[in-house]
């Protein structure tokens, strides 16, 4: 019987070959459509938001190169709520099949396929998109049992169930958008999408369009519908991520879309009700937040009814030490090394350091050491975080640099001492360029490696520039890469996100290559 399990579509122009899948399909999962060239592709995609697509690699006759099926699945990967790719290729395409594999498709079947491994294909892409079972609790992946810990973690429990929208307040890499995702999973919308939007990195022209969606030619670019945002995320959770970059005209209209409960698709219309819960998190002090020129009081007061601090980690030192065991164990198991102990020295070390890039950092560091250790046991050094008390003041001041809280009296997680009240705290993640990083090393985790031995040798743990130049025009590239962000940080006052997009890169690539210029 035909379950709705969520719509699959079959793009293949050969229309015996689409048809046959879609009889199959559409009797053992509900919802199967075809499409037989790319644009009708896109305008199914864009309207129904497949869960599943079965993607043929050529569809104009004579082409057998397969680029058309890899641009197609990098369009469907940029998806505001990607669908998962299956990628259907002749026999003889193996290659193929390997590189769709690589930029993002789940799975292959080879032409012509076995009913039931088809039907297998299928069903595993859905239960992939199907929110983890079990989970006993909401908040198992938030590691930490520090008293602030804990009460975050109580305030996820007793608001995730409630349709209340949630405002995260925290400095860069303190976990906010892994509590958003606990709030989703301790939701009565944990079966739906958790869909997250860096509001920071969206360009000012396009907000209305990524948000709310557009009609085919809406404006000159609009060659399909697109649904925004808020209609992907239908029945789940929006999480709109440093929220307090979003500019102010734009404030206006999300803050109309809100009180309305409905939106109007560019070239709509009819407005669409929505049906999200909205979940936002910002790095932006308190004071900043509540400064009218920055964020609309109004549209504050629409999305903080319950606020949740995240306080940073050396607030709460207690949470260091199982982080760092976490970490390690991840990283190892990751790179296939066996399990080593961490010296006492260096926890007790790793426990007074400022961390200020938080948890994120600690994560880089535990990276590093598992790649670079070279004793027995784990020690500072491989940790490449710089002298323990270089960082109160100096070190890494990019992300707030107020060190106050530095007991393990655990901050409180919420109240008015938990964040950024430091009075030498600097504006949300403002980067001041000449803060170094003392005596650390300048590299970080696997570029060390590529570093000294050339390219290659080490596994891959930057953003995809495993493959460099050794020696002199390594050192050159590096440099300009260096120049070339500083750059960028200066043009966006160090607004990360802004520095990001002017770069072309994520957050989180950018956040590495600070890392790995000690910036
Ligand atoms: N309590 C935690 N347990 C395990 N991992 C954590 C915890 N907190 C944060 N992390 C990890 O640290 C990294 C940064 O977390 P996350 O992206 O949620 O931070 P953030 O506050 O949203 O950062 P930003 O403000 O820069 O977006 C992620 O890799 C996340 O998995």
């Amino acid at each position: 019987m035909a379950s709705d399990a969520g719509t699959i579509l079959i793009l293949d122009d050969d229309i015996d070959v689409a048809c046959a899948a879609q009889l199959l399909l559409r009797r053992r999962f509900g919802k199967a459509l075809t499409a037989h060239d790319a644009a009708t592709a896109r305008e199914l995609a864009g309207m129904h938001m497949p869960a599943v697509v079965l993607l043929d690699f050529n569809f104009t006759p004579g082409r057998t190169d397969g680029r058309e099926g890899l641009e197609m699945l990098a369009w469907l990967r940029a998806q505001p709520q990607p669908p998962e790719v299956i990628a259907m290729t002749a026999y003889a395409d193996v290659p193929l099949a390997v590189e769709a594999l690589k930029l993002g498709a789940g799975d292959f079947i080879t032409k012509p396929w076995e009913n039931s491994r088809l039907v297998a294909a299928v069903e595993a892409a859905l239960a992939r998109r199907a929110p983890r079972p079990g989970g006993s609790s909401a908040t198992a992946d938030l590691m930490g049992d520090s008293a602030a810990m804990r009460e975050v973690k109580a305030m996820i429990e007793s608001v995730g169930p409630t349709e209340a929208n949630v405002m995260i307040l925290g400095e860069n890499g303190v976990g906010k958008e892994l509590v958003a995702r606990a709030v989703h999973q301790a939701s009565r919308r944990a079966h739906g999408q958790f869909l997250a939007v860096d509001m920071g990195a969206l360009p000012e022209t396009t907000v209305e369009s990524e948000l709310f969606g557009h009609r085919r030619g809406a404006f000159t670019d609009a060659k399909e519908a697109r649904a925004g945002r808020f209609q992907a995320a239908r029945g789940g959770t929006l999480f709109l991520d440093e929220i307090g970059n979003l500019p102010l005209a734009a404030q206006a209209k999300l803050l109309t879309v809100l009180e309305r409960r409905e939106v109007t698709p560019i070239g709509a219309d009819r407005a669409e009700p929505i049906d999200v819960r909205i979940v936002s998190a910002t790095n932006l002090e308190e004071a900043r937040l509540f400064d009218a020129s920055v964020f609309r009081p109004d549209l504050l007061f629409r999305l903080n009814t319950i606020v949740i601090r995240v306080p940073p980690l050396r607030a709460r030192r207690a949470d260091i030490e199982p982080l760092l065991r976490h970490y390690i164990a991840f990283y190892e198991s990751q790179y296939g090394k066996a399990p080593r102990s961490i010296d006492g020295a260096a926890i007790e070390q790793l426990r007074a350091y400022a961390w200020p890039g938080n948890v994120r950092a600690l994560r880089h560091a535990c990276e590093r050491a598992v790649i670079l250790g070279m004793q027995d046991s784990y020690r500072y050094e491989d940790f490449g975080v710089g002298p323990v008390h270089s960082t109160a003041t100096g070190g890494d001041t990019r992300r707030l640099g107020g060190a106050t809280g530095e007991t393990d009296g655990d901050a409180a997680a919420h109240g008015t001492g938990g964040y950024g009240t430091s009075s030498t705290a600097s504006g949300g993640d403002a980067l001041r360029p000449a803060g170094g990083h003392g005596a650390g090393p300048a590299v970080m985790g696997g570029e060390a490696l590529r570093s000294v031995g050339g390219h290659g040798t080490g596994p891959a743990t930057g953003d995809g520039d495993a493959v460099r130049p050794a020696g002199a025009d390594m050192l050159r590239l590096d440099a300009v890469e260096r120049e070339t962000i500083a750059a960028a940080l200066a043009q966006a006052n160090g607004n990360i996100s802004q520095a990001a997009r002017l770069l072309g890169l994520s957050r989180a690539a950018l956040y590495r290559k600070l890392e790995k210029h000690g910036l």
